[in-house]
């Protein structure tokens, strides 16, 4: 069974059709890459999966269960998570404890008055910066962070909810190109480990052709191709779409 299965999904906005009819799966362990143009739709899609907005048309079935339009906070209960391009972290807590605000949060505990809020959820929050190999920045602030420690650190916080489903708008977006590479086999590790679903969007072609496991390709709100790396790279349709745009195959110029 699929993790996320969105059929048939449609939005209007007045006269723009901004999604026409996308249907596609996404399934455990799997990185799904969804590119196209600016304005193809692609952050109407994620936002019709985390209940942002309801579709005019069509379903998003989450391990199963038909989950369309349940508002944001009820997805994120299901096991919907989601990172932005601009980054969402304390800058005045540690990291540590940034990651430890993420697992009070997503368990929905409160700071309990006897306890210290500094000895809560610590062990898992270590093994979280762990996992994402920050463990050597648990006690900075993290405002003192360069930005691809950034990066890693909300993908910490991000998963700390044990989400079955990760979006990601744009993850490596102001990267240079060596620390968007490491940072996306990061997340395939994690995807791979944690057997989590990964819905991504992204404008650079070497991370989506160096490491999605499939390719969805938007255009006008409709999917143009689907299929492995490959298999889109070779695509005359993909190949025309992004002809021009002073890419191998796409971008934002
Ligand atoms: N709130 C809105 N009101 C009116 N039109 C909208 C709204 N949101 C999106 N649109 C339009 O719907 C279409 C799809 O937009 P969307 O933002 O989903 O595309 P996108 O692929 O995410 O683009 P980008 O790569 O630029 O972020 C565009 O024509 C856009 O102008």
């Amino acid at each position: 069974m699929s993790v996320l299965e969105v059929e048939g999904l449609a939005k209007a906005y007045g006269g723009v059709q901004a999604l026409g009819g996308v249907s596609f799966t996404v399934g455990a362990g799997e990185l799904l890459a969804l590119i196209g143009p600016n304005g193809a739709g692609k952050s109407t899609c994620f936002n019709i999966v985390d209940g942002q907005i309801r579709p005019d048309r069509g379903t998003v079935r989450l391990a199963g269960r038909e989950v369309t339009g349940l508002p944001p906070r009820r997805m994120a209960r299901l096991g919907v998570g989601r990172t932005f391009q601009i980054a969402a972290v304390f800058d005045s807590l540690t990291v540590l404890e940034n990651v430890q605000a993420a697992l009070i949060a997503a368990r929905r505990q409160t700071f309990a008055l006897w306890r210290p809020a500094a000895t809560i959820a610590r062990e898992e929050a270590q093994h979280l910066l762990e996992q994402t190999g920050m463990a050597d920045h648990a006690g900075r602030p993290a405002s003192e962070l360069a930005y691809g420690d950034v990066k890693r650190l909300e993908l910490a916080m991000a998963i700390a909810s044990e989400p079955l489903l990760l979006l990601m708008d744009e993850p490596t977006a102001g990267m240079a190109p060596a620390e968007r590479l490491a940072l996306i086999e990061l997340v395939k590790r994690l995807t791979r480990s944690r057997g989590l679903a990964v819905l991504f969007t992204e404008h650079s072609m070497d991370v989506v052709f160096g490491h999605a496991d499939r390719v969805v390709v938007l255009a006008g709100g409709q999917i143009v191709a689907s299929g492995d790396v490959d298999a889109i790279r070779a695509d005359p349709q993909v190949r025309a779409l992004y002809l021009g745009t002073g890419r191998a195959a796409g971008g934002r110029a």
